[in-house]
């Protein structure tokens, strides 16, 4: 310290210095004398003492906030996700903390509402300060681009001529029925074809349920054997696989700065990088064959709309937000509703008689002459209830995807701070026992009552609720329909010869998936 002090050699450091005009050379001798017995050592604790302070007051839980286990300094709550499972985490912390706590994890708070009541309140009646998204890593990505993603006046356009134009093509309405069910039928070929020999569903399904989105978005199918697609369909499964993008990554974007690409960070945007390769070269495609008097399919439609703002100066129609909006329906569209009909499977596989009965159904209502149409929903409630049963217990998506709080809530007592990631437990609701009786069975029959009528099917909030819930879901319900129905009355699933059914474990990546499994359809027209 002495050394430090006479290298800087200031007049006023130095032990022999005299003020000229009064006695505070007194004091600051003292001071001096003091500073120049200061070990180095003694120095740096004091440093670290002040700086662990000055952490620990920052990271100290205000008061207002939702309850949660205390913050570390510089860690904040990480170490209670430890074991990379942050739905298990989160349920584990329900129990000690109650419905609505805090953690502070990253640079940000972050409140984990669970139950239906809150999440109503919060997400519907609050929904105007809780329906932006955070800036965490893979929603930076698209940098307030597509939907999925975006905030603010880019997020309404962009939502809104999106749901309109969606519905003129075809989501939810019967007009659409006819090309998803042509999809069902190629579907259910490749199957007959199999002629009862075991294989793993996933790849061509995924093709399959992505040609139904694809087919409105950018017109057109593409053959199971299309390898330009199977690439693309590969690159899209192999991010959903990465368990990281939904949990460490979301609230610490610095671990995507590490070197060995530990997280899969770079693999993502490099990913992300070849698939827009994908959506550029369709945008292409599209204007060099466009007539604006002949509008084929989403994409047309997009271009059409650019041109009417083209000479606005802040418009949110853009080339590069229609790339984004392509990227988020087909990677929206692909692997949810085709990891709901593989759970589906998974389902029906451990439990013969579920099947049985949704056979009986459909034959005592349709027979086996034609397919099933949307139109026989309401005489088949087995089969609905079948449905909300795997949307229930599949639970593909249970902490929803993050929202960003835009003003200070005031709810229960709490602050819910402007700036918090708020994580909608769609968990909590699905699998709650005060809800559903033996929650982690599957028992469709908990949606039918005494008279054959459907009951509590809007408790299955799979969808998430609110301004921001998901746009597909008129048409993944078309889907998951029209696939099981029709694959439940043409054939029977059963395990490989000499197994057992695949395992109800599943898998937390993007979505809550089954683990890979192989199964055998055997034709009931022979
Ligand atoms: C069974 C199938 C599906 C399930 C369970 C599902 C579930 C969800 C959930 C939980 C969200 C987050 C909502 C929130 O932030 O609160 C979401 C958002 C979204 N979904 Fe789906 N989804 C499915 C199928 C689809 C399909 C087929 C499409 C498109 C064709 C789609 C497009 C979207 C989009 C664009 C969003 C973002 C909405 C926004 O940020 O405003 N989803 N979905």
């Amino acid at each position: 310290m002495k050394y430090i002090i006479e290298k800087i050699n200031f007049p006023i450091l130095r032990s022999d210095y005299v003020c000229q005009h009064c006695e505070c050379n007194t004091k600051i001798r003292k001071v001096m004398a003091y500073l120049l017995n200061v070990s180095i050592t003694e120095v740096l604790i004091g440093i670290t003492v002040g700086l662990i302070c000055w952490l620990w007051m920052r990271s100290r839980r205000p008061a207002d906030f939702p309850p949660g286990p205390i913050p570390l300094p510089l860690i904040g709550n990480v170490h209670q996700l430890s074991g990379g499972n942050i739905v298990k985490a989160f349920r584990r912390l329900r129990k000690e903390y109650g419905d609505i706590f805090s953690l502070s994890l990253g640079s940000s708070w972050v409140i984990v509402v669970n139950g239906a009541d809150d999440l109503r309140e919060l997400l519907l009646k609050r929904g105007d300060s809780i329906s932006d998204r955070p800036n965490i890593f893979i929603l930076k990505l698209r940098d307030n681009h597509g939907i999925i993603a975006s905030n603010g006046t880019t997020w309404r356009q962009q939502r809104t001529f999106a749901h309109l134009k969606l519905r003129d093509f075809g989501f939810g309405r019967r007009s659409f029925e006819s090309r998803i069910s042509e999809e069902v039928d190629i579907f259910l070929k490749y199957l007959e074809d199999l002629k009862g020999k075991p294989f793993d569903v996933s790849e061509k399904l995924n093709i399959s349920v992505s040609n139904n989105v694809m087919s409105i978005i950018i017109g057109r199918r593409f053959d199971y054997d299309d390898p330009k697609f199977k690439y693309f369909i590969g690159l899209l499964t192999a991010n959903f696989k990465n368990a990281a993008l939904a949990g460490p990554l979301y609230f610490f974007p610095i671990l995507a700065k590490l070197p060995g690409d530990m997280f899969g960070a770079k693999k993502i945007v490099d990913i992300s990088v070849k698939l827009r390769q994908f959506y550029r070269d369709e945008i292409a495609e599209h204007k060099a064959s466009f007539d604006e008097n002949n509008i084929r399919d989403f994409t047309d439609a997009y271009l059409k709309e650019i041109a009417l703002h083209k000479n606005e100066k802040d418009t949110t129609f853009t080339e590069k937000q229609l790339m984004w909006l392509i990227s988020d329906f087909f990677t929206a569209g692909t692997e949810t509703t085709s990891t709901t009909l593989r759970w589906a499977m998974v389902f029906l596989l451990n439990n013969p008689k579920v099947q049985t009965k949704m056979r009986k159904e459909i034959e005592d209502v349709i027979g086996s002459g034609r397919p099933p149409q949307l139109s026989d929903q309401k005489n088949l409630n087995y089969c609905v209830a079948v449905i909300h049963e795997v949307l229930r217990l599949g639970n593909i998506s249970p902490t929803s995807l993050p929202h960003s709080v835009s003003e200070d809530v005031f709810y229960k007592g709490y602050k819910i701070p402007k700036g918090a990631i708020v994580m909608p437990m769609l968990d909590s609701v699905l699998s709650d026992e005060s809800n559903f009786t033996n929650s982690h069975e599957f028992i469709p029959e908990r949606f039918i009552d005494n008279d054959g009528n459907l009951v509590d099917l809007d408790k299955v909030i799979a969808f998430s609720i609110g301004k921001r819930n998901c746009t597909g879901e008129s048409l993944a319900r078309m889907e998951l329909f029209l696939y099981l129905t029709s694959l439940i009355q043409r054939f029977e699933l059963v395990p490989p010869e000499g197994e057992d059914p695949p395992t109800l474990e599943g898998f937390y990546g993007t979505t809550h998936s089954p683990l890979p499994f192989t199964l055998r359809v055997l034709s009931r027209h022979k």
